[in-house]
């Protein structure tokens, strides 16, 4: 198959000045014939999965306030009619099951700026949102700024109703909050705004407290709680079918068309977030502020700051304040003298809040498949899922997590996490680290694939038990207790010679554990292991592989 090229001469221009008349004059470009390439080309087959963002984020500062006087042949002097400028927009992270990983989102997301208050009392339009969508299991860790907070519902009851021209910026509902516009602090404000009316209480004795940090941190484990409820109240379940279903198209994606140059290049964007982190930030960041586990699901990351006063408020406020004072009922009374001399007519709008996040996808997957480099977890993938990750006979093939999806013939469904080979030593960042292993944190079933061939025939490969305890060891310096999941053990590439002792050994040597003996490239034995797989994760079988039950030399 043959392609026509259009191929332009790079000396069209010096020849339409030479003729000194229309460039067009001149035949200026020739045709081509290439051969076609054949299938997918271009940016696609390059797609990277992107794990790991950084964001700055900026709510819209609020719009200023007008400052104007509606006189007529009546009223010389005029009465005061300038509307408050417009709230800014507030910048939300909406998870999206049409997203699969963090590659799309920009570093820099800064909402709109609010609209300017006019006269005739007209309140400045409200600032744009900007919106940006994260795909389901992202979390969000803060390093610096406000903390995030859930987008309030428009049935819900809680929501403050929307400004009227007559009222004030920041002072709906509550008396006091004209007080508060003034003299609140900026994190006070976000807490009762942003958490909702059971935790403003716990918000308000933790702010009583002088240790900020826990402070911050119980209001954040709140937030964090609060992303897994649903609107009835109930918990959603961390790892649900219902977020596992939406990636059903994934796996017929390949994913694993890296080269190792650009994920080179990807983890030195992640190893430069941390160079330019100062450690006083690293010591600050607080982890997992909110997280997304429910597609839909949205969080304010940014607030938009309040629009100024118009001189209709300021005037109506000044009224309030003085009537208040003279009748010596009101908590408000306790404003002094001074205060309210201080409290300038503002009409510059607030800024919108800001921060600086770290979003960190953790993929949900059923199981999760763990094992040394070359065991063969992308061939057992592709074998059982229409997944198509990239095979190779060398260690490290797999750059970056694949996720498939394993069907029945009754329509269950479970997904299957492969990610890049383990060594001994990568908590200490050996091989490509543990870095990955985030990606099983929230599997319900760990597959410890091992290689039966490896250490036969005097290959300088490790016997599978050593394999299994070095695995389960990783695992324990990543996280304690990552291991104690429902787990089994695929006992792969049994189409080798010698590998039937080496199984038989290996039955000998770990025995709580059921293992299921597979060649992955010829697909035998799959069908037990999609079996076993199902009563793991269905809860029928719960067998843990632990390092004392492993005999080792
Ligand atoms: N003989 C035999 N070879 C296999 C079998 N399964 C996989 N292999 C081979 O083992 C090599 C490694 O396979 P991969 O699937 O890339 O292994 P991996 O565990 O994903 O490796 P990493 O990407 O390094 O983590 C490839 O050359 C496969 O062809 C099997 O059942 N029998």
């Amino acid at each position: 198959m043959w392609a026509r090229l259009k191929v332009f001469r790079s000396d069209a221009l010096r020849y339409s000045n030479k003729s000194r008349g229309s460039a067009w004059n001149v035949a200026s470009f020739h045709y081509l014939d290439v051969p076609k390439k054949k299938g997918k080309v271009g940016p696609l087959q390059e797609r990277r999965m992107v794990d790991r963002s950084t964001l700055w984020v900026k709510g819209g500062e609020g719009g200023k306030g007008c400052w104007s006087y509606r006189r007529s042949r009546h009223d010389r002097r005029g009465k005061p009619d300038g509307g408050n400028g417009g709230r800014g927009g507030d910048v939300i992270l909406e998870c999206s099951p049409a997203i699969w990983d963090l590659s799309n989102l920009q570093h820099h997301l800064n909402a709109k700026r609010g609209g300017n208050g006019l006269s005739k009392n007209k309140v400045g339009s409200r600032g744009a949102d900007k919106v940006a969508q994260v795909p389901v299991g992202t979390v969000i860790h803060l390093v610096r700024g406000s903390l995030p907070s859930l987008e309030e519902s428009i049935q819900s009851p809680t929501r403050s109703p929307d400004l009227a021209p007559w009222e004030l910026p920041g002072a709906v509902g509550v008396e006091t909050d004209i007080h508060t516009h003034t003299v609140e602090s900026k994190k006070e404000k976000h807490y009762s705004k942003s958490l909702n009316v059971d935790q403003i209480s716990t918000a308000n004795e933790l702010e009583s407290k002088t240790d900020e940090e826990e402070c911050f941190s119980r209001i954040s484990k709140g937030l964090h709680e609060l992303s897994f409820k649903s609107d009835e109240g109930e918990d959603f379940p961390k790892i649900s079918k219902e977020i596992n279903g939406l990636d059903l198209k994934a796996d017929e994606e390949e994913y694993c068309s890296y080269s190792e140059e650009d994920v080179e290049n990807d983890d030195e964007e992640v190893q430069s977030d941390y160079m330019e982190m100062s450690s006083e930030e690293e010591e600050a960041i607080q982890y997992s502020v909110a997280e997304f586990t429910k597609p839909g699901q949205r969080i304010v990351v940014a607030q938009g700051g309040e629009g100024g006063w118009g001189n209709t408020s300021f005037v109506k406020v000044s009224k309030r304040t003085k009537t208040t004072r003279h009748e010596d009922v009101h908590p408000i009374n306790e404003i002094s003298d001074e205060e309210i001399s201080s409290s300038e007519p503002n009409c510059e709008g607030q800024p919108g809040s800001e921060a600086h996040l770290i979003l960190e996808l953790k993929s949900i997957a059923d199981v999760g498949l763990v094992g040394m480099p070359n065991a063969g977890k992308s061939t057992l993938l592709g074998a059982i899922s229409r997944a198509k990750p990239r095979v190779g006979h060398y260690a490290f093939t797999t750059l970056r997590p694949n996720i498939g999806n394993l069907h029945y013939e009754d329509y269950f469904s479970v997904s299957v996490a492969d990610i890049p080979g383990l060594i001994k030593g990568a908590h200490e960042n050996r091989g490509l680290g543990h870095a990955f292993l985030r990606h099983i944190e929230r599997t319900k079933v760990i597959a410890y694939v091992v290689d039966l061939s490896a250490a036969l025939d005097g290959r300088k490969g490790i016997p599978p038990w050593e394999q299994l305890r070095d695995l389960v060891m990783e695992l324990e310096s990543h996280q304690p207790g990552l291991s104690d999941r429902p787990s089994l053990i695929v006992a792969n590439k049994i189409d080798e010679d010698g590998t039937d002792c080496v199984l038989e050994e290996l039955k000998g040597r770990v025995k709580t554990v059921p293992i299921y003996p597979i060649c992955a490239v010829l697909q035998e034995g799959i069908t037990e292991l999609k079996t076993g797989l199902r009563k793991l994760v269905n809860g029928e079988e719960v067998q843990r592989l632990e390092l004392s039950a492993i005999m080792v030399d």
